[in-house]
């Protein structure tokens, strides 16, 4: 465990140290509250995952939570501590308080038999030294009114609706929907918790920079079933040429294709709007297939998810692969020296639905393979290639085609992302 400087420590912290745990966040963060943002937007973490550091006299210094997400993997779901909440006064920065932190993190989620942690990155330099690797990426498109889509059978039976976003009236369809919409995904978390659920659609008003209350749209098939949702403001603007308004989606998923078709149409469509900004979508989006002229589109990729092997032999074992493997794998990893070492992962027989389990194994058998966790972290949810990882000097070969085998059994066909920043 990583020392504190003379008079600190880690303390849990219970519900009753809020209002000193929420000043650490909002001094960390450089933002503000109000009354009437704080009673409308729920804490979405359990209190029992919160930690934080105690200077000599006992104020908090720093703090972190954790949720308890089931994370999609490639073909199943692993108990995953998600890292949040992450902060230290800019008066106690430095001091390897955030280093003590995360060493405590990562012993209490192995205690509670969490075999990976994840998170989304605040900046993008934090993380790396601790093992964690960015394991995914969104992309944010702005889209011109009227951009055209191809067409898809069915879309134009669907029809759709427009509500303002209302916790009671949406939340549970809001989370049917965002449920089917990502079965096979790997990364996407769903919202277990009414808390989470009810975040998704508060809407404090000062959240709301100018633009109009959130607005809800689904879209709705024969049988009155919701097959997409999209939460959005406009945010109305004029120009010399007229109206140049712009959407701004904070969420929209679709079931399939003809659902994204009909989402997609109405959202680009909007009177007086003159641009749209999508929210956090997977880089191989059905959107982006969809687009008939995706120059047109300013895209931006950013990192998603980053994953922290914490288990090692557990969490390879956990996932499936994409193609049939042998390999061994020497890993570094300074932090947690139980998962340094020699690992074979053997794949068994094709599952029907033509993915592979493993088995992964302690071995003395000469490394085909030679990476750290960070990297190994990076390739777990299917979304970074080894070979690409290679290529950038991160991972190396000692034995000839194991590159390309490893590689190819790690990728995953559907590209990972979670939906919304926790
Ligand atoms: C999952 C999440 O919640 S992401 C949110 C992260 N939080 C924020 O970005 C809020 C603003 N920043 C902060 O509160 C703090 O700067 C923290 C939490 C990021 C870092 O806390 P500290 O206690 O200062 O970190 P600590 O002293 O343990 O630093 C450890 C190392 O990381 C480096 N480091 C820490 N933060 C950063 C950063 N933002 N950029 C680059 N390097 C960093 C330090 O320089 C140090 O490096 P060294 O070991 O080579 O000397």
């Amino acid at each position: 465990m990583s020392p504190l400087p003379d008079g600190y420590r880690l303390v849990d912290v219970p519900e009753s140290r809020k209002d000193e745990y929420l000043e650490v966040d909002r001094l960390a963060f450089a933002f503000d509250s109000n009354a009437e943002t704080d009673a409308l937007v729920p804490i979405t973490f359990e209190w029992d995952r919160a930690q934080a550091v105690e200077d000599p006299d006992g104020a908090l210094a720093a703090v972190h939570a954790s949720y308890a997400h089931a994370m999609p993997v490639p073909g199943g779901t692993v108990a995953c501590s998600g890292l949040t909440w992450v902060g230290a006064r800019p008066d106690q920065r430095r001091r390897g308080l955030l280093t003590a932190m995360i060493d405590s993190h990562f012993a209490r989620s192995l205690a509670r038999d969490e075999p990976i942690s994840a998170l989304f990155a605040a900046e993008h330099a934090i993380y790396g030294r601790y093992g964690y690797g960015s394991a995914a990426d969104d992309v944010r498109l702005k889209l011109a009114r009227r951009a055209a889509l191809r067409d898809v059978p069915g879309s134009e039976e669907l029809t759709v609706r427009l509500a303002t976003a209302d916790v009671a009236r949406h939340s549970a369809v809001v989370d049917t929907v965002h449920r089917a919409a990502g079965a096979g995904r790997p990364g996407w978390t769903t919202r277990d918790s009414d808390a989470w659920r009810t975040r998704m659609l508060v809407d404090p008003p000062a959240w709301r920079e100018g633009a109009e209350p959130l607005r809800i749209v689904t879209v709705h098939d024969g049988a009155g079933d919701v097959r997409a949702y999209a939460m959005f403001r406009r945010k109305e603007s004029w120009a010399e040429g007229g109206p140049a308004g712009t959407v701004k989606v904070r969420e929209a998923v679709a079931v399939d294709a003809a659902a994204t078709h009909r989402l997609w149409s109405f959202l680009l469509d909007l009177d007086l709007m003159g641009s749209v900004e999508s929210p956090m979508l997977p880089v191989d989006d059905a959107l982006l297939h969809l687009l008939v002229d995706p120059r047109a589109v300013v895209p931006k990729v950013n990192d998603n998810l980053w994953v922290r092997i914490l288990d090692l032999p557990v969490a390879l074992a956990a996932r499936r692969y994409a193609a049939p493997v042998d390999v061994v794998l020497d890993v570094t990893d300074t932090r947690l020296t139980g998962n340094a070492g020699r690992w074979r992962l053997t794949t068994g027989a094709r599952q029907d639905d033509g993915t592979y389990a493993a088995e992964v194994t302690s071995t003395q058998d000469d490394a085909d393979l030679r990476l750290d966790v960070r990297e190994l972290g990076a390739a777990y949810l299917g979304g970074r290639s080894l070979a690409a990882q290679a290529r950038a000097g991160l991972v190396s070969q000692e034995t000839p085609g194991a590159l390309q085998s490893a590689a190819a059994a790690f990728l995953w066909p559907v590209a990972p992302m979670c939906t919304y920043v926790w």
